[in-house]
């Protein structure tokens, strides 16, 4: 794998004598999307928006394309879309966009194509001149994230976009969102929906206490195996560290004289994943 996009050490802030964020780690890479999940009041928020350059690090450093960077110059290549955020409720979509793209300095005509493209993009195109008042929460959540998309960022953070969205807007969302990787964009997203976090991300990043943690596959990896004969119901399942030792079992299995008919990996999932280190809290 090329190196990160996006390559955060250490970072740490804190809002009077409350710490926030104590260490964050994280990498964001090309064509991937990493999911951010924890607590509530874990520093996901916070961790987001220093890494949006909307708020400055106490410590430690940003690289950009394996470069130094001053906070506020990320955001020129970042999409942000926050979990909450105010709509010129007068406006429409289609103007909304036009501004935004006009603050990252497009020209009105491209601004306006752009504005269009986006509309259609999160299939918003019937609201194009209408006041954005009339759309429904999630239809606003939808516009956010055209909101995010207008400067074509290298770089997206999502905090908790599914917020509000109808179960077709969510799979159009993760739909979406591996498009946008799958065109070269490193995508963050928060969020406290496990299940589709675990769906949509190529790698996870938990948050605890204002850390950051990479949990690891390897603990939670279990095997289902079925011996010829054996009924559905009697596969008994095994926790095994990895793929090697995995391998080195079904070996002695075979070894032992039994006949294996079913040998399968099952991820336990990310909720999982989660307890267990909600449980290793100190
Ligand atoms: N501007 C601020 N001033 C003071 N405290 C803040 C500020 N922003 C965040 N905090 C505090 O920092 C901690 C981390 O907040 P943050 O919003 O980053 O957490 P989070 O993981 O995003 O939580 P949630 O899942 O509830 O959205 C919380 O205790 C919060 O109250």
């Amino acid at each position: 794998m090329i190196g990160p996009v996006l390559a955060a050490r250490g970072l740490a802030r804190q809002f009077g004598d409350h710490l926030a964020v104590t260490h964050a780690d994280i990498d964001l890479h090309a064509g991937r999307i990493t999911g951010l999940v924890g607590p509530n009041g874990a520093g996901k928020t916070t961790l987001l928006l220093m890494l949006a350059g909307l708020l400055e690090p106490d410590r430690g450093t940003i690289e950009f394309d394996g470069t130094a960077v001053e906070h506020a110059k990320l955001r020129a290549a970042i999409g942000w879309m926050p979990d909450a955020f105010g709509t010129w409720e007068s406006l429409t979509p289609r103007e909304i966009l036009v501004a935004f793209g006009r603050l990252y300095g497009m020209a009105a005509t491209d601004a306006d194509l752009r504005a269009r493209e986006l509309l259609t993009l999160v299939h918003l195109e019937d609201f194009t001149d209408s006041p954005a008042s009339g759309l429904s929460r999630g239809q606003k959540q939808r516009l956010g994230l055209a909101r995010a998309l207008v400067n074509r960022p290298r770089i997206l953070l999502l905090d908790e976009p599914a917020s509000g969205m109808d179960p077709r807007s969510r799979i159009e969302l993760r739909t979406l969102l591996r498009q946008m990787a799958d065109a070269g964009t490193a995508v963050l997203v928060s969020s406290h929906i496990l299940a589709e976090l675990d769906e949509m991300s190529d790698d996870i990043v938990m948050m605890q206490g204002g850390a950051t943690r990479i949990p690891e596959p390897s603990r939670h990896a279990s095997w289902r195996i079925r011996r010829v004969g054996d009924a559905p119901d009697r596969a008994v399942t095994v926790e095994l560290a990895d793929d090697a030792a995995a391998a080195a079992y079904l070996a002695k299995l075979i070894a032992d004289g039994h006949a294996i008919a079913e040998f399968t990996r099952v991820d336990t999932g990310l909720e999982q994943v989660y307890l267990d280190l909600d449980a290793d809290r100190t």
